[in-house]
């Protein structure tokens, strides 16, 4: 397993083995013992989630405040996204930073986001399929959000040719300016 820091260092991608063979291939999807040592302390997740999407939709930028922030381990199992961390830390000399990188079924990359950071995706394939464990519950009560083009933030999305299609959500998300952030 390979683990590269990404110009936020906090945000991490994941390459695990991959063991290919004439079947096809192996890899260990989660293994708690590595993961604990990669980032330095026991990480305990409580949900598994799956979604599915088409081409062109973008889902983000979310996170949840605290006391039901969560850390993302997140992966795609079908497809091709644009997955995207944004610091929302007001503290963080990175506060209002981004980093992007390509999550897909063939790099076989996962990516650690953690509490603190907003998280979104812009698919590129026709589908994906996108699983992650999430270190806190579901509590829409303590959700955020931040617009996906927000200009200070300035997020670099690849070019689809068509407009992303977001949720009525994520149409209204405020401004990094208004939007909920942690301390
Ligand atoms: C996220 C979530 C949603 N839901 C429900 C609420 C709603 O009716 C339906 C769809 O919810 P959403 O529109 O919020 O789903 P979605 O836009 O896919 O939200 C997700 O986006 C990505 C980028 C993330 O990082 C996730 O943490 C999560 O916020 O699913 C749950 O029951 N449990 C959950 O954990």
């Amino acid at each position: 397993m390979q683990i590269t820091p990404t110009r936020l260092p906090e945000v991490l991608v994941i390459e695990p083995k991959v063991f290919g063979d004439d079947r096809g291939f192996f890899t260990e999807s989660f293994n708690q013992r590595v993961f604990d040592a990669a980032l330095g302390g026991p990480t305990t997740f409580v949900q598994d989630n799956h979604s599915r999407s088409v081409r062109g939709v973008l889902r983000g930028l979310h996170y949840q405040l605290d006391p039901h922030a969560q850390g993302k381990l997140v992966r795609v199992v079908a497809g091709k996204v644009f997955d995207v961390a944004v610091d929302m830390r007001r503290s963080s000399p990175r506060f209002g930073q981004w980093a992007g990188f390509e999550l897909s079924a063939e790099n076989h990359r996962m990516a650690w986001i953690p509490p603190g950071f907003a998280h979104g995706f812009l698919v590129l394939s026709e589908v994906a399929d996108f699983l992650y464990k999430t270190t806190d519950y579901y509590a829409p009560a303590s959700e955020g959000a931040v617009r996906w083009d927000d200009p200070t933030i300035g997020i670099e999305w690849p070019a689809l040719g068509v407009a992303p299609t977001l949720s009525p959500k994520d149409l209204a998300a405020p401004q990094l300016a208004d939007a909920k952030h942690f301390a």
